[in-house]
């Protein structure tokens, strides 16, 4: 299909000579992520207790949870997925070119060219968008649909974010105040089948630059996550979206709450897609540890960006908060 990104020519040379790296290990268990009502934060003190200490207990032992009852509709979240697909099935020529869709450079993404062996590599294609770019899309029904989907979901990170700064201590306004509704992005992810996929990542292991993600997944699978020193897949569920926790809340927590490491595993038969949006704050927002002694030094997000993207470019790996250690 002319859709698709040049992968195999791109990395002819890595596919070929994989330098000794070792096959993407697929006999992972499953893991059942907890499973949240959020039905029961407004049915009385006791049920909305219950429904807060589920969601810190997860936060702090997985950095990983699902929601349900979350308030979104299943008609915008499907419809997302609809979008996506025809979104990603237009010619890579055409989703490659500046200004396409007159999104922002750089909001369309493939692989990883700076990869020098295949386990930094992603056999995967995203739009990573900004959220002040979506008034400007130029297709319609995907404006429309983009416009739904992170007005929704821009609601849900703002009240989980301050229920679980609340418990390590932080004042809820902290939000309010550094995250406008303009710093977080929306991030469309595609999985195209790959027929390397005992080799090759769909999304390299990594952890997220902001405070947390609510991602919407496709019923495939392939999410994997990093606990005690193993890897998990998570099992799909139609009426959930899942909820992790980000660098930011590490940072800001003192480690209590927990950015886990996840990964994509792609499938040889299927395309794959999701969708993630990343609660940031503004990018001089600072991010500072809410107990003494602090584990990290302040930071700013541009700051964690500037460092983030220097390390990419140079090392293929972002690093993160562990270059911010005191
Ligand atoms: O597609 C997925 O399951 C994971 C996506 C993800 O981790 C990301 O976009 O940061
Ligand atoms: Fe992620």
């Amino acid at each position: 299909m002319d859709c698709e990104p040049p992968f195999e020519e791109a990395y002819k040379t890595l596919l070929k000579n994989p330098y000794g790296d070792s096959e993407v290990d697929y006999s992972v268990e499953e893991c059942e992520l907890p499973l949240i009502n959020l039905s029961r934060l407004s049915c009385g003190q006791r049920e909305r207790d219950k429904c807060i200490n589920e969601m810190v207990n997860a936060a702090r032992n997985l950095g990983f949870f699902q929601v349900v009852s979350h308030g979104i509709s299943k008609e915008i979240l499907k419809n997302m997925i609809y979008e996506q697909k025809n979104l990603f099935h237009q010619p890579f020529q055409k989703k490659v070119k500046d200004g396409f869709l007159n999104l922002s450079t750089n909001s369309y993404r493939w692989g990883n060219l700076k990869a020098t062996r295949l386990s930094q590599f992603s056999w995967s294609e995203a739009f990573h968008i900004a959220i002040t770019d979506i008034p400007g899309i130029k297709d319609d029904t995907l404006r429309v649909t983009t416009e739904k989907i992170t007005k929704a979901v821009a609601g849900l990170a703002k009240s989980l974010a301050e229920i679980l700064a609340q418990y390590v201590g932080v004042r809820s306004s902290y939000f309010q105040e550094n995250c406008p509704a303009t710093g977080s992005y929306l991030r469309l992810n595609r999985y195209p089948p790959c027929p390397y996929s005992s080799k090759v990542f769909g999304l390299i292991p990594h952890t997220d630059t902001d405070f947390l993600t609510i991602l919407y997944q496709d019923q495939v699978g392939g999410l994997q996550l990093f606990k005690d020193g193993r890897w998990f897949a998570v099992r799909p569920d139609p009426d959930a979206l899942i909820i992790n926790i980000g660098d930011f809340f590490q940072a800001m927590s003192n480690c209590v709450y927990k950015s886990s490491k996840h990964r994509a595993v792609s499938s040889q038969a299927s395309e794959r897609l999701s969708v993630a949006y990343f609660y940031c704050p503004s990018d001089d927002a600072i991010i500072r540890g809410c107990s003494r002694p602090p584990v990290y030094r302040d930071f700013s997000f541009k700051e964690y960006k500037q460092q983030t993207n220097k390390d990419v470019e140079e090392t293929g790996d972002k690093v993160g908060l562990s270059r911010f250690l005191l």
